[in-house]
């Protein structure tokens, strides 16, 4: 059988699609499947969709913070809340990190693992470590972590301010939005040349059952010996 080709829609300031990041990453050799992944802007996904972010009803925002602790737990991934959430993923947004990340997939157009080593870089400062993520030093600080080179993250951190890179951020978020994507993770899994579409990091199981793969837990290498 050909390789499922699943797409995954995310944007760093988002804590659910960290965990659907990793556990998709993990799953890389479990299921047959060619991972993409796909940098794309929530803020443009929510103007767009006439959504607004979960955390704006007050209640939704309490719930999401019990739910992300447990859920870092469970998923093993070290996702910490940021001393002011709000100003982190309101006022400072995430448009210079998710542009710096475009170029970097821009740059490795043929595979490779840069993408997903700076994506989780930027994902640990906001979502792990409370650092910045606007910032030039910022960004230069995760690319270098993730394995770039000094002259490597000038370049980038350059091309991050180009037309093009800010041109194909909107192109890839509007991809998205063709898919009637209304939040994220948003993903894309293609099977026999159709699409279908799933929203949340909470839906791998179903996802696993449509698509005839099998889920066994978000560890897949630590499975529990309930599932
Ligand atoms: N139940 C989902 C929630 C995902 C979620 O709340 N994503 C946020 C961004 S972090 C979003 O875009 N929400 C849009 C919405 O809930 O309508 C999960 O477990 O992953």
């Amino acid at each position: 059988m050909s390789r499922k080709v699943i797409e995954l829609f995310y944007d760093v300031v988002s804590p659910y699609s960290w965990l659907g990041f990793e556990v998709l990453c993990r799953y890389r050799n479990v299921w047959n499947m060619e991972l993409k992944l796909r940098p794309a802007f929530l803020g443009g996904i929510m103007q767009a969709s006439g959504n607004k972010p979960p955390a704006m009803v007050p209640n939704k925002g309490l719930y999401m913070a019990k739910d992300l602790n447990r859920l870092a737990s469970y998923m093993n991934v070290p996702l910490r809340h940021p001393s002011d959430p709000f100003e982190v993923m309101f006022n400072k947004g995430s448009l210079p990190a998710m542009r710096f990340i475009t170029a970097v997939a821009e740059k490795e157009k043929d595979g490779g693992r840069l993408l997903e080593n700076v994506s989780r870089e930027v994902w640990k400062r906001i979502w792990s470590t409370d650092q910045d993520i606007c910032e030039p030093a910022s960004l230069s600080e995760a690319g270098l972590k993730a394995g770039l080179s000094s002259s490597e993250v000038e370049e980038l951190l350059g091309l991050s301010k180009s037309q093009p890179i800010k041109d194909k951020l909107k192109q890839t978020t509007q991809e998205a939005i063709n898919y009637e994507a209304f939040g994220f993770p948003f993903v894309v899994c293609h099977i026999d040349g159709k699409p279908q579409v799933f929203f949340g990091s909470d839906r791998f199981e179903l996802m696993a059952y449509c698509i005839g793969e099998k889920w066994l837990g978000p560890q897949p290498d630590k499975p529990t010996s309930n599932l």
